[in-house]
Order: C-alpha cells, then structure tokens, then sequence
C-alpha cells in the first residue's frame, strides 16, 4: 500500500475526505517531517506506513468531534513536529491555530512547514504551556485546546483549560485503556471549570489499535491561580 492510498482510504473509514490538494500537502509534509528528523529529534515514527496512520490518520480523527468545524479559533498544546494540529489545520484550512511548543528547534521546524505547505493563519509559540495560560492574550482566547501525548490527564488539563473560553472545549487525544487516567483527572476537570462531555472510543485506520479522543466542555472560568507555575503541574498533579 502506498502512501497516497493509505491516507485516502484511511480519511475514509473516519468518515471524511481528503482532496488531491490536501494529500499533496500531507506528503509534502511527510517528506519534511523525515529529512528534519535526520538532523532534529522530531519523531520516533520514520516509516512512510507508520507516518500515515500513527501521526497523520490519528490526529485527524479529531475530526470525529462534532463541534469542529472551519473557523474556529484552536491551539495545539505540546504540539511537537505538528500533531495533531497540522494536520487538522490541512482538513479545515479556515481555522485560526496556534502551535505551542517549549522545543524552539521544533518551533523553527513547524514555521517551515506551514511556509511549504502554504498554511496561513498560524501562529507559532515557543514556550512553556504554564507561562501562556496566564498571559492575557492567550488566557480563555480559544474555541478548543488540543493535545496529543503531552501529559497525563490531570497535568494535561492544567495545561490547557486556561487557554479555553467559556464556552469552549478541550480535546485530548488519548491512546487505548484510559478508565484510570480519567478517573485520576476528575478533580482536575472540576477545579479548571470543567465538564466532562464524552469519551469517544475510535479504531486507528489500518491498525489492531483503538485510541480515545476525550472531549471536556469549559462551563466557567478557570480560577485565577491556574496553571500553577512552570514545573509545579507535574511535581504536584491537581487530584
Ligand atoms: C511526546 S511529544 C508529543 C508531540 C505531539 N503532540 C505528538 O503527538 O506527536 C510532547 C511535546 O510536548 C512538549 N511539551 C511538554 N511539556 C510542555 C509544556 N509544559 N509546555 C509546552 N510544551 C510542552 C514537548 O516539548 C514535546 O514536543
């Protein structure tokens, strides 16, 4: 199976479809994705197959939440070499993303991708996720926070409650057998303002494997405190 195929028929058993343009622009990053990898730790995941379904399949499953649609406003929270909001900004090209990131290196790489693959409406964050939680431009700016393999839940959530609005949604990305981490983050989802509104259990495409999305709603503010400072979410998880 080659790359092309699996990306079609993989968008397919999620339920969407991707246009000539959008698969041109998966590969294009692919191919960019593995020549930086070379020279920057970006990912452990170097075969085509397994960049297909692992990286670019998953975080397009997000698309399975609903409330996703072009134009809304979203950040990307650890995002990495991209995931999953670069290939979420290639499905809906009307959102207005922002990627997150503590690693410069992989903030130089992100703004070169998005350059290639001529994705507008990007902002680039080199930083911690603590310290832009509590910087008024970015503090409960957003219609969704994302993130994909960054934290346990209850670190997770300290991470990115704050960026979401009232109104708004945080989507993790999970992997299978989540029952215990969840139940670890329920105090967390209250104390941010919270809500938890559903997990959705989904088949990775071409795989044995079922990965969780878990979709909290944000029903009031996070309280002011929050997130704690650089490192304390981690050394100190909210339970
Ligand atoms: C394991 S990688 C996952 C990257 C990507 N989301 C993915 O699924 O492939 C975790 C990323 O989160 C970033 N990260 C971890 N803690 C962070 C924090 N507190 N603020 C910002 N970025 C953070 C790391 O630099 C790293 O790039």
């Amino acid at each position: 199976m080659n790359s092309v195929y699996i990306l079609k028929e993989g968008a397919k058993q999620i339920g969407i479809d991707l246009s000539e343009q959008q698969i041109q622009q998966l590969i294009q990053y692919k191919e960019l994705l593995l020549e930086w990898n070379e020279k920057i730790n970006l990912t452990a995941i170097t075969e085509e197959r397994d960049v297909m379904i692992k990286h670019f399949l998953d975080s397009l499953s997000c698309v399975k939440v609903s409330r996703l649609k072009n134009g809304v406003k979203m950040i990307d929270v650890g995002t990495g070499a991209g995931f999953p909001g670069i290939p979420l900004k290639v499905y809906y090209q009307d959102i207005q993303l922002t990627l997150l990131d503590s690693l410069n290196k992989r903030i130089n790489f992100l703004q070169t991708v998005c350059d290639s693959l001529g994705l507008k409406a990007v902002e680039f964050l080199h930083g911690r996720a603590e310290d832009y939680g509590n910087h008024k431009n970015y503090r409960e700016k957003y219609d969704f926070a994302v993130a994909r393999a960054v934290a346990e839940l209850n670190i997770l959530l300290e991470y990115c409650m704050p960026f979401v609005k009232v109104g708004g949604y945080f989507i993790a990305q999970k992997g299978p057998n989540i029952e215990e981490e969840m139940n670890r983050g329920q105090k967390a989802i209250e104390i941010l303002g919270g809500k938890l509104v559903e997990k959705i259990d989904i088949p990775l495409p071409f795989s044995e494997i079922n990965h969780n999305i878990v979709i909290i709603k944000k029903i009031k503010q996070t309280p002011t405190k929050y997130p704690r400072k650089a490192g304390t979410p981690t050394k100190s998880p909210l339970i």
